[in-house]
């Protein structure tokens, strides 16, 4: 089988990768997906009460997503001579990679820990990184889809997404978050006023920026966003966006990145390299629970103990990655 670099009309094993198909087809599911949930969540707001057992699901399945990082460090050297992108060096050997997933584990070890016993600073300060992580995300997929993008939609989007399920109804959260610790809710109500100012602000920056950068579907995806934050129970909301949207538009980018492959090569190549990784996770996240913390919040702990080595790896992919015109290779 010759690579579709070199025969891009060439059929290979599970069909040719098509980058605008899979961006076209993940990105209108992962949009139908969050407005179905939220759809649900209004029709029948005891749905809400099922938030924090679907955060636990979306958590798990969406773990996957980050469990390929140590393959993603590799694919972001360039494969053509000439083409974008920086060189990663001793980063994209195959020898560095056992030092690289050691750093990758004691990091989110570190950041477990710290967020086990310094709660309320540790998980102030993820949050803010996380909602930098899914904006990048959206910026990167708006891209590989062919549009220029807009910087400040996807910034209004990443903070809408936590901002409107932690603060715009805090007392369903509520149970999850003393589960973490009980002093979060009180720094919560503090800040709730003036973080839901900005996030109106950065939402408004947001309309207008896609208006005028003629970014129409990150404009319809923003909106989604935020009227499922404004009239959905919360956990619903954000179960959905995670499990259904970010991971597998993550996917998607990743797919694209990989070096050679039709689709099926491509798939089958990632659900391989997940699923050490995904065991490994799972196994902390047991842990975790056995020692006495509520699976929920133990999902959480997991999660965000995970973006920090996760959102380093993939900002360098936005840095490194290559870009292409958005045809099918
Ligand atoms: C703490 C907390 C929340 C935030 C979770 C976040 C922000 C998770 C981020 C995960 C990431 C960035 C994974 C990597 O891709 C909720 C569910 C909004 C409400 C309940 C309490
Ligand atoms: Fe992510």
């Amino acid at each position: 089988m010759t690579g579709p670099r070199a025969t891009p009309r060439a059929r290979t094993r599970g069909g040719r990768w098509d980058r605008g198909r899979a961006t076209a087809v993940v990105g209108t599911a992962s949009v139908l997906a969050v407005a179905a949930a939220a759809a649900v969540g209004v029709v029948l707001p005891a749905s809400g009460a099922a938030g924090p057992a679907l955060l636990v699901v979306a958590g798990v399945l969406g773990l996957p997503h980050g469990a390929v990082d140590h393959l993603a460090m590799g694919w972001s050297r360039p494969v053509e001579p000439g083409a974008p992108g920086i060189d990663p060096g001793w980063i994209g050997t195959a020898g560095a990679r056992p030092a690289l997933l050691l750093g990758y584990a004691l990091l989110a070890a570190g950041v477990a820990w710290a967020a086990l016993v310094l709660t309320v600073p540790a998980v102030l300060v993820l949050l803010v990184l996380s909602c930098a992580h899914f904006a990048e995300g959206e910026l990167a997929f708006a891209r590989l889809r062919g549009e220029p993008g807009s910087g400040a939609a996807a910034a209004a989007l990443g903070t809408a997404v936590i901002a409107g399920p932690l603060l715009l109804r805090p007392d369903a959260v509520r149970p999850v978050l003393d589960a973490l610790d009980p002093g979060l809710a009180p720094v919560l109500e503090v800040v709730r006023t003036p973080v839901l100012l900005v996030t109106g602000l950065l939402v408004l920056a947001g309309v207008l920026s896609s208006v005028r950068r003629r970014c129409h579907r990150q404009l319809v995806e923003l909106a989604v966003v935020v009227v499922a934050g404004l009239v959905a129970p919360p956990l619903l909301v954000f179960a959905a966006w995670f499990g259904a949207w970010h991971a597998p538009r993550h996917l998607v980018r990743l797919l694209d990145l990989e070096p050679d492959g039709g689709t099926w090569t491509r798939v089958t190549r990632l659900g391989r390299a997940a699923v050490l990784p995904t065991g490994a996770a799972l196994a902390a996240l047991g842990a975790l629970v056995v020692v006495g913390g509520s699976v929920p919040a133990s999902v959480l702990v997991v999660l965000l103990a995970l973006t920090v080595p996760h959102a380093a790896v993939v900002a360098r992919l936005g840095r490194t990655g290559r870009s292409r015109p958005a045809t099918s290779s």
